[in-house]
C-alpha cells in the first residue's frame, strides 16, 4: 500500500458569530466533500466582535473583522479565512490573497420589523435602526421623515434590540437572515435600484497566504465565476472612491443575459440628506481586468458628478 502524501488537514480560522460559524461550516462542507479535503474550524474573538458600542465607521472599521484571522494565517494555526466579502477591506494586507470567491446569496438588504410589511407603511418619524452609512444615505432618499439610530452587533443581537421595542423596524442584509434560517423574519425587500447593497454584500470570500500555492490551487474549484467577476467590479468602484465605511457608498453588479449591469451611489456622509450621486453602467467582462476596468468607469462617472466633495477630505 503506497501512499503518495500525508492526508492534510486545512484549519479554518473563523469568528464566533452564528453568522460567522454557519458560513465556515458551510465552506467546511464544500471543502469536504467537493475536494475530498479534510477541514476543521478554529473559531476566534476579534475586535470588530467585542466593539459593539460605537458605529464601526469610528474604530478602525471592517478591517477589525479581519485582522485577527489574517494573523491566525501568518502564524500558521490556520490556513484559511472564511469572511462575508463585504466586510474584507478593498486592499489586503502584503502577503494574503483572496483565492476565492464562491456563488453569492441574496444580495438585497430586507426589511425587518414587527408592526410594519414595508418602508411605504412606516408611520411618518418613525424610528429605523441602522448603524451603516451606504443605508442611512438610501433610507433617508426614499423617506426623508425616519428617524435613522444607530444599531450595532451581530444578526441575533440587532433582532433581539428591535424585539425589546426600541425600533420601529431595522434593515440587514437578507443573505445573513437566510444564512441562519431567520428568513421568516424578513417583511419585505429593498429593490435593488432603490437600496443599491454594499460591494461584495451576500458573497463569501476565502482568503489564504499569498505563499500557500498549493492550497491555492485547489480551491480554485469552488470559484463562482459570475459572482467572481460581479464581485471584482464591486470591489473597483468602492477601491477608487477610498473604499473605507466612512464613505456613504454601494455598488452592486448582477448579470442579466450575459450583460454585467452595474449601479453605484454615493451619499454624502457628513449630510446625509443631500442628493445621492447615482450612477447604472453595463458591460461583457470576460477577466478580472475587464470587470475591475468597469468599476472605475463607475467610479470615474461618480467623480464626474461631483463625487469628490462627497467623500472626506483627503
Ligand atoms: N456588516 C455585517 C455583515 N456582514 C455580512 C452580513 C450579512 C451577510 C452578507 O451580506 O454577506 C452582515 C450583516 C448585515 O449587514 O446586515
Amino acid at each position: 500500500m503506497s501512499q503518495t502524501q500525508p492526508t492534510q488537514t486545512v484549519v479554518i480560522a473563523t469568528r464566533e458569530s452564528r453568522l460567522a460559524l454557519w458560513q465556515a461550516e458551510h465552506v467546511k462542507a464544500r471543502l469536504e466533500a467537493e475536494l475530498g479535503l479534510r477541514v476543521e474550524l478554529l473559531g476566534m474573538t476579534t475586535r470588530g466582535d467585542q466593539i459593539l458600542d460605537r458605529a464601526l465607521s469610528k474604530v478602525g472599521g471592517k478591517g477589525l473583522f479581519v485582522k485577527e484571522l489574517e494573523t491566525a494565517l501568518e502564524e500558521g494555526r490556520a490556513q484559511l479565512a472564511v469572511h462575508s466579502l463585504k466586510d474584507v477591506p478593498m486592499e489586503l494586507p502584503e502577503g494574503f490573497e483572496l483565492a476565492a470567491i464562491l456563488q453569492r446569496e441574496d444580495p438585497r438588504d430586507a426589511l425587518v420589523s414587527n408592526r410594519y410589511a414595508t418602508l411605504d407603511e412606516l408611520p411618518q418619524g418613525a424610528v429605523v435602526g441602522t448603524s451603516s452609512l451606504r443605508r442611512v444615505v438610501q433610507l433617508l432618499a426614499l423617506r426623508p421623515d425616519l428617524r435613522i439610530e444607530p444599531l450595532r452587533g451581530n444578526l441575533d443581537t440587532r433582532m433581539r434590540k428591535l424585539d425589546e421595542g426600541g425600533y420601529d423596524a431595522i434593515v440587514l442584509a437578507a443573505a445573513g437572515l437566510k444564512r441562519l434560517g431567520a428568513g421568516d423574519r424578513i417583511r419585505s425587500y429593498f429593490d435593488i435600484e432603490a437600496m443599491i447593497p454594499c460591494a461584495g454584500q451576500g458573497a463569501l470570500g476565502l482568503e489564504l497566504r499569498a505563499d500557500a500555492a498549493e492550497l491555492k490551487a485547489r480551491i480554485a474549484g469552488l470559484i463562482d465565476r459570475p459572482t467572481w467577476l460581479a464581485t471584482l467590479a464591486e470591489r473597483a468602484v468602492s477601491r477608487a472612491l477610498g473604499g473605507s465605511c466612512s464613505v456613504p457608498l454601494a455598488a452592486h453588479a448582477h448579470w442579466v443575459d450575459g450583460v454585467l449591469q452595474l449601479s453605484a451611489a454615493l451619499g454624502n456622509a457628513q449630510h446625509p440628506t443631500h442628493p445621492l450621486l447615482k450612477t447604472r453602467l453595463q458591460g461583457q467582462p470576460q477577466t478580472a481586468a475587464a470587470a475591475e476596468a468597469l468599476g472605475l468607469q463607475a467610479a470615474q462617472a461618480l467623480m464626474a458628478l461631483g463625487a469628490a466633495a462627497y467623500l472626506p477630505q483627503a
